[in-house]
């Protein structure tokens, strides 16, 4: 088994641009004030933003866009979690289209889940109104109604003109230049929008690429690729008089690429930036994004790397126990920010209720999972960046991207299943060069396999955390009663649910016969 799993892996092909890279981790933070081109009014908002400095990817990405590189090639960006690949992408964009007289959407930015949309396009709405751009979000955070009016203009009807709904619109324009979306809500608009076009696109990011590659969603990269290269071809060298009756007489100048072995012949082009900090290298999954004679940026030697501030600890125990090691050790944490991942919303839904039953808790304990409401999500989310909630239990909802000030500890009270889960998920912690911990909890046969999965992220350094036979002691009174609480919590559960089934159906029904 093992021999047909190593054959697997060395009889895949790594494709020869990524056998050569650029390594992020050679460059230097640039302190803003010796960043070559960058604009100052950028400059002033990176500096309200709270940032003195680029990071070393920023740096890395920047030389490729703004500097020498010129954006002349795709760029595919591996860079570990929390190192600050949302400005990497964000700054060079915005600067370059900080120059555009006119509003129309030229970068689209595409993210898995509506959370790191939302925090995505934070850091765009941070940068881009200081040089006269507005950014969009496509979620379902919102109305479908309610997300067009922001993100299409309707003409203003001058007195006395009376449009027809033809003319009406094909005055219809972009409000932003920028659209942060997910999948599902960017075909909505692709279908259904009025005066929502691809056709001015300019920048394409895909972040999380991997996760993204993943999950078809509607076809929506093929569907963006397409569009976007239907345009290529009218703003071809000899159609590029050609534009849309919407914008008159604006024109879209994309980036000329130049192909190699392409006899030097210039073409405009979407320039895509695709990023990960697992990124994949199946050249099949890769194919899918169809890159434009790609750069590989990534960091380090190894395929796959922790942040540098992260410690990795494992806690051993019993399987019948391990609620009770887990509150002992959030006990030892003292209150710090901390995130327990567990294996399914099921059991995060389980594991949460359960421990908020131990009452007597100095720390306020919230479940985050696919399971709820986008708005009891959110509202969770927001109290814990604010410090009133200290745990979050939660599926892997909250494994990829999200990026939570003062994370000082994550806990796998499941061990993740891949190497790729367990480094989003310690990534929740030891962002931008800050220290943190990550803790595993085991059962002592799931050791060996365990410390399989950490050397693939070349990890081999993962000491025992140990947590007092006392403090487990001191709560087993309270076990018993907790466990019993939890049993009648999820039967009322059940039967609330039944209920609500039995309400709807007969509804159903009586629609049914008076139809
Ligand atoms: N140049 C900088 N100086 C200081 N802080 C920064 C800088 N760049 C980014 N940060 C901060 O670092 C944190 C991590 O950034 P970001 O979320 O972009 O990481 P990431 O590489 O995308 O991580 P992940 O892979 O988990 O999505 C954020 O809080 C961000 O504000």
């Amino acid at each position: 088994m093992e021999l047909v799993t190593e054959q697997k892996k060395t009889s895949v092909p790594v494709l020869p641009w990524m056998r050569n890279p650029i390594d992020n981790s050679l460059y230097d933070e640039c302190p803003l004030n010796f960043l070559p081109f960058l604009d100052p009014r950028l400059e002033a908002a990176l500096y309200d933003m709270g940032i003195t400095s680029l990071f070393p990817v920023q740096v890395a990405v920047w030389q490729e866009t703004i500097g020498p590189g010129s954006f002349e090639r795709d760029l595919c960006i591996n860079s570990p979690t929390g190192s600050g690949k949302t400005l990497a992408y964000a700054l060079p964009i915005v600067q370059m289209l900080s120059t555009r007289a006119t509003k129309c959407l030229r970068a689209l930015v595409v993210l898995p889940t509506r959370d790191l949309a939302v925090q995505v396009k934070e850091v765009f709405a941070s940068l881009a109104p200081a040089v006269g751009l507005s950014v969009g979000l496509a979620v379902g955070q919102s109305s479908i109604a309610d997300e067009i009016s922001e993100l299409i203009k309707k003409p203003t009807p001058e007195a006395g003109i009376c449009f027809d709904s033809e003319d009406f619109s094909l005055g219809l324009r972009s409000s932003v230049d920028i659209l942060v979306a997910t999948p599902g809500r960017l075909m909505d608009h692709i279908n259904n929008t009025k005066g929502f076009t691809l056709d001015h696109l300019c920048y394409l990011v895909v972040d999380e690429t991997d996760r993204l590659l993943r999950e078809a969603y509607q076809s929506w990269l093929p569907t963006v690729l397409q569009l976007a290269h239907a345009n290529n071809q009218s703003l071809g060298p000899v159609a590029s008089n050609t534009f849309s009756p919407t914008f008159g007489s604006l024109k879209t100048i994309r980036r000329f690429g130049v192909e190699r072995g392409f006899k030097a012949k210039p073409y405009p082009r979407l320039v895509k930036m695709v990023l990960s900090a697992t990124l994949t290298q199946d050249p099949s999954k890769l194919a899918q994004l169809d890159l434009h004679h790609p750069l590989f940026l990534t960091t380090g030697s190894r395929r796959y790397q922790l942040p540098e501030q992260l410690k990795s600890l494992k806690v051993i125990c019993e399987s019948k126990l391990k609620p009770l090691y887990l509150l002992a050790l959030l006990e030892t944490l003292q209150g710090e920010k901390c995130i327990v991942f567990t294996s399914s919303v099921e059991s995060t839904h389980r594991l949460c209720t359960l421990l908020n039953f131990f009452g007597d808790q100095k720390i306020k304990i919230k479940e985050y999972s696919r399971l709820q409401r986008q708005t009891i999500r959110s509202k969770t989310l927001r109290a814990f960046r604010a410090g009133e909630i200290q745990v979050l239990v939660s599926s892997d909802a909250m494994t990829r991207g999200m990026d939570v000030e003062g994370v000082k500890n994550v806990i796998n009270y499941d061990m993740p299943a891949y190497v790729k889960t367990y480094i989003h998920r310690a990534g929740r912690t030891a962002r931008a060069g800050q220290s943190g911990c990550c803790f595993t909890m085991l059962h002592k046969d799931e050791v060996k396999r365990f410390k399989k999965l950490l050397q693939k992220a070349d990890n081999n350094s993962c000491p025992v955390y140990s947590i007092p036979f006392e403090s487990i002691e001191s709560l087993r009174s309270t076990y018993s009663s907790a466990l019993e609480k939890l049993k009648e919590s999820i039967e009322s559960e059940k039967h609330r649910k039944r209920r609500v089934g039995t309400k709807h159906s007969t509804v159903m029904k009586k629609k049914e016969k008076s139809a």
